[in-house]
């Protein structure tokens, strides 16, 4: 694991922290190094020519001055904004004041606080003594080109209020970029949640290590784009509170491509590749069979089978050759209304059901639950799970079962989690985990993963863990019907490989979640973020593979 993957609460953090400090590092030298690493950060994005518009605040500078068209100070170097609050974020801010001072940047001062912590008020008296201008009213900001945001970082813990929030408020309403130190300030450390009101970032340097807020969708918006700031923290002390298997690890490119079925062995045969059955389709929704067998294929599976209702059986064997279609009964409206008896569950390595199945499918999905098969199950076969009673059903499953529910899904699954789903995230999907002892794969713009951890050689204490994955980049161009259904085959195709091929299983949703987003980031930077519908997603997954497997 790399310092990318880990993912901390302020509680970790701090306690990461202080073995520093009580190693023997002083807390004004580390200040010194980490806003030292900012201030070089900042001056490399505002002269960062052309790079992607979210990452360089050059860009936005540049644009706002456009923009404004009025005649700002004339200057190479843009006017910066530095705020300023009462705890370490706002010392971080005062090093990188007097560090842009020096590099002949017109620095302004905002601290409208009077209660400084020691160190920080060191940083205040020292700025002073080299005459930058301090202010307490948000006025003196109105003419700078970049804010940087040293107002509160994880020491955050109360509602911002009163006349705070009204600053924070108004310093939203300059709309100038702003870059926040750590954390937007106003957001909460590990939930994401705005404690009153909270900075609009545009982009935020997180110090150190990653931020449960950064993976937590409701802070997306005030977050911007974001990147971390390594001040190299020993990885000793990183295991030391988190442990040699962190119980929440963020998926990188290396972590994603880790346990790919790649290379293949030179005396594979298609079995040993692997043989998914997909439940899906009816005669209303036979997209989402193919949607689903298309992301399946893509997975590289050594054998697809598809059972469909027997009216679209010729539709699917059109749109993939390769697979063995099986035509079920039907109801009058055209869904499933059983399996075949000629189908044995027990050939095939795993199956995913769900996607265009329709409520009516109830007695396959059934079929299918109280068989011992490892299992993806999304879509009306989710819908169907929590008609019949999800936690019963799922603790009495003996197999791996992964359920990929979309937020409105999750709360069919788990009425009495429904409300957590839009607040923190991780928090519902480790619960559902808990609850039922399947894999959650909760849907959305940072997809969350929790599973029991595997592993019978784990001493009894550790049975209970859950392992959260928590994919942390991708695209609203994935937005849209159909792409769900992709995932859902994706993901079958690799469970079903990985269980021919005798590998590790923990991580295989976490894998498909990554490669599936990268795969609508590529799409969507060669068609924009309109021309991603689901099947041209479908042929990106093999570009991606490409471009990150070899
Ligand atoms: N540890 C280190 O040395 C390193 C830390 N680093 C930096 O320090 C940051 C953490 O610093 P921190 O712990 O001082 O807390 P911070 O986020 O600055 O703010 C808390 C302060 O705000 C106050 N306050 C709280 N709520 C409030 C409210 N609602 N309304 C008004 N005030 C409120 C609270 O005062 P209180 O009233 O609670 O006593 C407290 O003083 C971290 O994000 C990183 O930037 C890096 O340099 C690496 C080395
Ligand atoms: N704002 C977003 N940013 C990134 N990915 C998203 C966003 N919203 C949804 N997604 C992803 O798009 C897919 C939508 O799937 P889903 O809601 O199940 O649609 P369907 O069931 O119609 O296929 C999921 O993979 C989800 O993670
Ligand atoms: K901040």
């Amino acid at each position: 694991m790399t310092i990318q993957n880990f993912v901390v609460t302020a509680d970790q953090m701090r306690q990461i922290e202080t073995r520093i400090f009580a190693a023997g590092m002083p807390v004004a030298a580390l200040m010194e190094k980490v806003a030292g690493l900012i201030a070089r950060r900042i001056q490399a994005l505002l002269k960062a020519e052309g790079s992607s518009a979210t990452g360089s605040v050059r860009d936005l500078t540049d644009r706002r001055k456009r923009e404004e068209g009025k005649n700002l100070v004339k200057s190479q170097f843009p006017v910066i904004g530095v705020l300023v609050g009462p705890g370490h974020n706002g010392g971080d801010a005062l090093v990188v004041a007097r560090e842009l001072h020096f590099q002949g940047f017109q620095v302004v001062i905002y601290c409208p606080f009077s209660k400084l912590k020691e160190l920080t008020k060191n940083h205040a008296d020292y700025a002073r003594s080299l005459n930058i201008p301090f202010f307490d009213k948000i006025e003196a900001l109105k003419n700078c080109d970049l804010l940087v945001d040293g107002l509160f970082g994880f020491g955050l813990e109360r509602e911002i209020i009163n006349a705070t929030a009204a600053a924070l408020d108004e310093i939203n309403n300059l709309n100038i970029p702003i870059l926040s130190i750590d954390l937007p300030s106003g957001i909460h450390t590990d939930t994401g949640e705005v404690l009153g009101t909270a900075i609009r970032a545009k982009h935020t340097l997180c110090l150190g290590l990653w931020k449960m807020a950064f993976l937590q969708d409701r802070a997306l918006e005030y977050i911007g784009s974001s990147e971390l700031i390594d001040f190299d923290i020993p990885a000793a002390d990183i295991a030391a509170i988190l442990g040699e298997t962190p119980a929440i690890q963020r998926i990188t490119r290396a972590s994603a491509t880790q346990h790919l079925p790649l290379p293949r062995s030179p005396i594979s045969h298609k079995y040993t590749n692997g043989h998914l059955l997909i439940i899906a389709g009816s005669r209303r929704y036979s997209g989402a069979a193919i949607l689903a067998a298309l992301g399946a294929r893509a997975s590289g599976i050594g054998m697809l089978s598809i059972a469909v209702p027997e009216s679209i059986k010729a539709m699917l064997s059109s749109q993939l050759p390769e697979a063995l279609v099986i035509g079920c009964p039907e109801t009058q409206s055209g869904a499933i209304s059983e399996l075949p008896v000629a189908i044995d569950l027990s050939s095939y390595d795993a199956i995913a059901a769900g996607p265009g199945l329709t409520l009516e499918a109830a007695i396959a999905v059934e079929s299918v639950l109280e068989s011992d098969r490892p299992l993806v199950l999304d879509a009306d076969g989710l819908n169907i799970l929590a008609q019949l009673g999800t936690v019963p059903i799922l603790s009495e499953r003996s197999a791996l079962t992964i359920i990929t529910p979309h937020p409105g899904e999750f709360k069919r699954l788990f009425p009495e989690l429904a409300d957590r789903t839009g607040e923190d995230r991780i928090a519902a999907t480790q619960a559902a985990a808990q609850l039922c002892g399947a894999t959650i794969l909760l849907k959305g713009a940072k997809v969350c993963i929790s599973c029991k951890e595997e592993g019978d050689s784990l001493p009894d204490s550790y049975a209970s863990r859950t392992i959260t994955y928590l994919n942390p980049e991708s695209t609203p161009a994935l937005a849209r019907g159909g792409s769900g259904d992709v995932l859902t085959g994706l993901l079958g195709g690799l469970l079903a490989t990985a269980i021919a091929r005798k590998s590790p299983l923990q991580s295989v949703a976490a894998t498909a979640a990554w490669w599936h987003a990268q795969a609508g980031i590529m799409a969507a930077k060669e068609r924009t973020e309109l021309g991603v519908d689901a099947f041209t997603l479908t042929q990106y997954l093999i570009p991606t593979l490409r471009e990150f497997a070899e």
